[in-house]
C-alpha cells in the first residue's frame, strides 16, 4: 500500500469529533451489568491508593478503607488512608477519562501485585450512583493541603483547596441519586460488599463496625502452624460462605501436591490459589450445579465463572484467586485468552488429583460423594482415564437387582448383560427367568461406561436388543418357507418371525423390538430436556449416531421349547394346529401388553380368544 504524504498531496486530514457527554453516558451507565459494581470500583480505588502509598511513602501509616452513610442526607462516603492526590494529579488522573496513575505505577514496579486498576475508567461509575460526586483528598506529597473535586456529570468539575482533611487520604462522597438511595444503609452495604471484598488484603470497615468485613483469612493464605483438622474445618467454613445452595461435603485445595514438589511448580500453579468443594445434596445426577467465583487481584470479578470447571464436575463449587487472569473492561468477566485455558486445564488436573486424594484419605467423605453423585461420576469416568481407574469399581450401575457394582454384573462366562429398554420388556423377562442381573442401559452414561469397562477388562458386553447382542442370545434356525409362512401368518401381526434356539427353554416366544432405534429416538429428542447436561448428551450421542434407523419388531420363536417343537412338526406333517397357534399368539399379545407399549397390541381380542380356547379345549 502506498502512503500518501498529505503535505505534498494537499489532502486534508480531519480530526474525528468526540461527543464527551455521549461517551460519558455509555461508559458510566452501560459498562457494568449492575450499578452495585460501581461501589466495588470505588473501594478498589481506595485499595490501590493504599498500595501506592506503601510503595511510594516511606512513612508508616495504618491502612483502612471505611464506608459510612448518612441516611438522612442520603450520602455514602468511601474513605481511605491511601496516597491521596495532589491538585495536579486530580486534573491529570481522576478527571481524565481513560488515564489513571495506577497503570503507570504497575508498569514501573515489580512489586505491584496488590494493584487492581488498569483502565482509568472505574471512577466514572460513581456517576451511575450519584447526582453529585465530591472527592476530598490530601496527598502524602502535600500533606498540609486538602483539595476538593466536585462534579455532577464527570464532564464539568471544579477542583479547589478546602478545609484540611486532618490526615493523608481520600474521601469519595456520593450524594446518591433517586434510584440508589437505599444504598445509604449499613446493613445493605455489608451484605453487598462482604462478598465482593472478601479477598482484599486491606481491611474494609462498614460504619463504626470494628470488625473488617474481610477479616477472615482465606485458607490458602494461612501462614501460621495449624492442626490439619483445624485447617479442614477452616476450609469447610470458607466454602460454606460461597456455596449458597448446598452444604459442601469436603474441600479440595488447589495444587496441594505442588507445595511439596517445588521444582515442578508451573506459572499457573504459582499464580492460582483457591479452594474447590464437592456439594452435598441428592439431586438428579446430570444436573449442572457448577459454580466458581473468580477473584482477580483480590477483587471479585465473576461469581459465575463455571466454565472454568470441567463439564463433568456438575457437583462442584469453588473460589479461585489469580493475579494474572485478564478481566474485560467491565471487570465482570474474563478474557478468554491462552492463560484462561491454561487455568481451566490446571483446575481440572487439580480436581482429578484431589478426588483421588479424598478416595485415599477421607473414606467417609468419599463414600458420601459416591452415594450422592453416582450418576454424575459415571459420566465423569468417561472423560478421563485417571477418573475411570479411580471410579470403575466404585460407582454403581442401575440394574434389575438395584444399583450394584460392575463386579456383581459379571457372570461365570465373564459376560455382562445390558438391556437398552426403559420398560420391562422381553429382556427383563428372560433375565428374571435366568436369574442373571442385567444392567439398565437406558440410563444415560451406563452403556458407554460398561463398554469401556468391558474393553479394558477383557469382558464381553452383551447389549440385548441390539443386532449384535441378540446374536449372542438367539441362535437362528432355518425352516422351510411353507412352515415359516404358516407360523408367521398365525403368530405375527406386523412383526417379522424368526425361528431360533434361546434360553430359557420354558419360554416359547418373545417379541423383540429394536431397542437401539428406540434409544436413538429418545436420546436425540432429549435436546430440550434441561436435566441432561450437554456434555453428557454429547457423549451418549457419539454412540447413538452410529445406529441406523430400523423400526422393526421381531417375534423369536424358541425351537428348544417343547410346544414350539411340537407345532413345527405338526405343521410340517400338514396337521391343523391353528388352535395351538392362536393360543400362543394370545400369549404373545398378553406378554407384550404388560411389557412394551411400543408394540401395537390387541389385548381384549387376545383375552377373548383365550376364553374361547378354554371352552373348546376339551371338545
Ligand atoms: N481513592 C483514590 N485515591 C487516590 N487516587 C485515586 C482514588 N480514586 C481514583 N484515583 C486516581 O484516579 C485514577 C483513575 O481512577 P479510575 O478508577 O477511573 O481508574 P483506575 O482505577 O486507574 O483503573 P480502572 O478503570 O481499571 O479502575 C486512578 O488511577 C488514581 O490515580
Amino acid at each position: 500500500m502506498q502512503i500518501i504524504d498529505n503535505e505534498e498531496s494537499g489532502i486534508e486530514i480531519n480530526e474525528a469529533g468526540v461527543d464527551l457527554g455521549g461517551l460519558m453516558t455509555v461508559l458510566s451507565k452501560h459498562l457494568y451489568s449492575t450499578p452495585v459494581v460501581a461501589l466495588r470500583e470505588l473501594v478498589q480505588n481506595g485499595h490501590d491508593s493504599i498500595v501506592r502509598r506503601r510503595i511510594e511513602d516511606s512513612n508508616a501509616f495504618e491502612s483502612s478503607i471505611k464506608i459510612t452513610v448518612d441516611s438522612k442526607m442520603k450520602t455514602l462516603t468511601i474513605s481511605d488512608s491511601g496516597a491521596g492526590l495532589t491538585l495536579e494529579e486530580i486534573h491529570q488522573y481522576l478527571a481524565t477519562v481513560g488515564v489513571g496513575y495506577t497503570r503507570t505505577l504497575r508498569a514501573q514496579n515489580e512489586d505491584s501485585d496488590g494493584l487492581i486498576g488498569m483502565f482509568g475508567l472505574g471512577f466514572l461509575s460513581a456517576f451511575v450512583l450519584a447526582s453529585k460526586v465530591q472527592v476530598r483528598t490530601c496527598s502524602y506529597q502535600t500533606p498540609n493541603l486538602t483539595h476538593l473535586y466536585q462534579s455532577r456529570n464527570a464532564q464539568n468539575y471544579t477542583a479547589l483547596l478546602c478545609e484540611h482533611r486532618g490526615e493523608v487520604g481520600t474521601d469519595v462522597i456520593l450524594t446518591l441519586n433517586e434510584n440508589y438511595k437505599e444504598l445509604a444503609n449499613e446493613q445493605r452495604l455489608n451484605h453487598l460488599l462482604s462478598h465482593y471484598c472478601a479477598l482484599l488484603h486491606e481491611p474494609i470497615f462498614i460504619g463504626h463496625n470494628e470488625l473488617a468485613i474481610n477479616h477472615e483469612v482465606p485458607p490458602w493464605r494461612i501462614t501460621e502452624e495449624i492442626h490439619p483438622i483445624q485447617l479442614h474445618k477452616r476450609r469447610l467454613s470458607f466454602a460454606k460462605q460461597f456455596e449458597s445452595h448446598f452444604e459442601p461435603i469436603t474441600t479440595i485445595p488447589l495444587f496441594e501436591r505442588a507445595k511439596t514438589n517445588s521444582n515442578e511448580i508451573s506459572v499457573v500453579e504459582k499464580d492460582l490459589k483457591g479452594l474447590l468443594w464437592i456439594q452435598d445434596g441428592a439431586f438428579y445426577g446430570t444436573s449442572d450445579n457448577r459454580n466458581l467465583a473468580v477473584f482477580v487481584r483480590g477483587m471479585l470479578l465473576d461469581d459465575d465463572a463455571k466454565d472454568l470447571l470441567p463439564t463433568w464436575a456438575g457437583f462442584m463449587g469453588g473460589v479461585i484467586e489469580s493475579q494474572k487472569l485478564t478481566p474485560t473492561a467491565s471487570r465482570e468477566t474474563l478474557q478468554k485468552d491462552n492463560y484462561y485455558y491454561e487455568v481451566k486445564h490446571a483446575i481440572s488436573e487439580s480436581l482429578i488429583e484431589g478426588l483421588a486424594e479424598i478416595a485415599k484419605k477421607q473414606p467417609e467423605a468419599w463414600r458420601r460423594i459416591l452415594t450422592r453423585h453416582n450418576e454424575a461420576l459415571l459420566a465423569a469416568a468417561l472423560c478421563d482415564d485417571r477418573l475411570f481407574n479411580l471410579l470403575q469399581d466404585k460407582v454403581k450401575i442401575p440394574s434389575s437387582e438395584g444399583d450394584i457394582l460392575v463386579s456383581r454384573l459379571i457372570n461365570k462366562e465373564r459376560k455382562i448383560h445390558v438391556m437398552l429398554s426403559e420398560e420391562a420388556g422381553f429382556e427383563d423377562m428372560i433375565f428374571r427367568t435366568l436369574k442373571i442381573p442385567v444392567a439398565y442401559g437406558h440410563r444415560y452414561a451406563v452403556i458407554p461406561f460398561l463398554r469401556k469397562w468391558a474393553q479394558l477388562n477383557n469382558l464381553v458386553l452383551i447389549e440385548l436388543g441390539t443386532e449384535k447382542g441378540n446374536q449372542h442370545f438367539f441362535t437362528k434356525e432355518e425352516l422351510d418357507e411353507v412352515t415359516t409362512k404358516v407360523l408367521s401368518d398365525g403368530l405375527c401381526d406386523n412383526e417379522q418371525l424368526i425361528v431360533a434356539k434361546f434360553l430359557p427353554q420354558e419360554l416359547p416366544l418373545v417379541v423383540v423390538p429394536d431397542r437401539e432405534a428406540i434409544l436413538k429416538n429418545r436420546l436425540e429428542s432429549d435436546e430440550a430436556d434441561k436435566r441432561i447436561s450437554s456434555a453428557a448428551l454429547d457423549l451418549v450421542r457419539q454412540f447413538t449416531k452410529k445406529i441406523e434407523t430400523r423400526p422393526e419388531i421381531r417375534v423369536f420363536i424358541n425351537s428348544s421349547n417343547p410346544a414350539i417343537d411340537f407345532i413345527i412338526h405338526q405343521v410340517k406333517m400338514g396337521k391343523d394346529v391353528s388352535k395351538s397357534i392362536l393360543l400362543l399368539k394370545s400369549m404373545k399379545i398378553i406378554m407384550t401388553a404388560s411389557g412394551d407399549s411400543q408394540v401395537n397390541v390387541n389385548l381384549s381380542q387376545a383375552l377373548s380368544d383365550i376364553s374361547q380356547l378354554v371352552i373348546t379345549m376339551n371338545d
